[in-house]
């Protein structure tokens, strides 16, 4: 089990993805390890998503850096060979949910506050196109289409109605029933499995890989638009002045 503990909201900045990769490389290298049970161990967060505070005013340099970091974490986990099961007890949006959605399985607990999505167009920025591409996987073009275009995040029961999550559960048997599925998932023979996750979602990582240069080169351009900058800046004043 990987319990995410990066006070306050699990935000995933430079050092939290390194050692995030680091660790999925750990277990991936580890044969005595078959499956990982992604959650948090901080009280109502899964992760708050990229840290925003890595893409204002920084360095083209650090932005590199950062995104190719974002890319290397996500290449690993969607591409794991592991059975990947992410036990959602809190709010998940944008890098939070391509944590989730990267997984082989996604229980959430059924708690209505919390809330799941890709809301990037809230915040004026543009879900890339491997996020855009792992939503698509899990819920279908046309789900996809509206939520990313309006930035939607849904509460809990929602995220199941639409398929963005496999089940809710009350949330002080989450970890139950992560393991309960993890059991249900290892019962199958692992080559077959990993040809079959390969074979579903190579295209996707292909595409990534192929573009990886010209993926941060993109990010760069885009987040140093000032207009984009402004956008960052506007919405983390938005954040803290909710909570005066
Ligand atoms: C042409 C094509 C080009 C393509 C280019 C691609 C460009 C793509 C670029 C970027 C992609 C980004 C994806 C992302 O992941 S962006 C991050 C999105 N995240 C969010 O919108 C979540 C924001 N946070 C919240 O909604 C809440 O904080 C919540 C997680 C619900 C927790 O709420 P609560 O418990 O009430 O906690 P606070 O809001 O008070 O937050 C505590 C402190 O943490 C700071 N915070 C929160 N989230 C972030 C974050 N993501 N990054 C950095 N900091 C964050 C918040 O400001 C508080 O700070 P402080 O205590 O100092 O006030």
């Amino acid at each position: 089990m990987m319990k995410f503990k990066s006070p306050p909201v699990n935000s995933l900045s430079l050092d939290f993805l390194t050692e995030f990769s680091i660790s999925l490389e750990k277990l991936e290298n580890d044969r005595a390890c078959r499956g990982v049970i992604i959650t948090s161990a901080i009280p109502k967060i899964f992760s708050s998503g990229l840290d925003i505070t890595e893409m204002c005013g920084k360095s083209v340099e650090h932005y590199a850096e950062f995104w190719r970091a974002v890319q290397e974490m996500w290449l690993r986990l969607y591409g794991s060979n592991m059975v990947t099961v992410a036990a959602v007890n809190g709010a998940s949006p944008a890098g939070g949910c391509l944590i989730a959605l990267s997984c082989d399985y996604r229980i959430m607990a059924e708690n209505p506050k919390f809330s799941i999505g890709l809301n990037e167009a809230q915040l004026g920025i543009v879900a890339p196109f491997w996020f855009k591409d792992t939503f698509v996987n899990v819920v279908g073009q046309r789900i996809a289409e509206r939520a990313l275009q309006l930035g939607s995040l849904y509460p809990a029961p929602e995220a199941l109605k639409l398929g963005l999550v496999d089940e809710l559960v009350p949330e002080e048997k989450l970890l139950e029933k992560a393991s309960a599925v993890m059991a249900q998932w290892l019962a199958l023979p692992d080559h077959a499995r990993q040809i079959t996750k390969s074979m579903m979602r190579k295209a996707v990582l292909d595409r990534l890989v192929a573009h990886r240069e010209e993926d941060i080169k993109y990010f760069i351009n885009f987040i140093s638009k000032e207009s984009i900058q402004k956008s960052l800046r506007m919405y983390m004043e938005m954040l803290k002045k909710k909570k005066s």
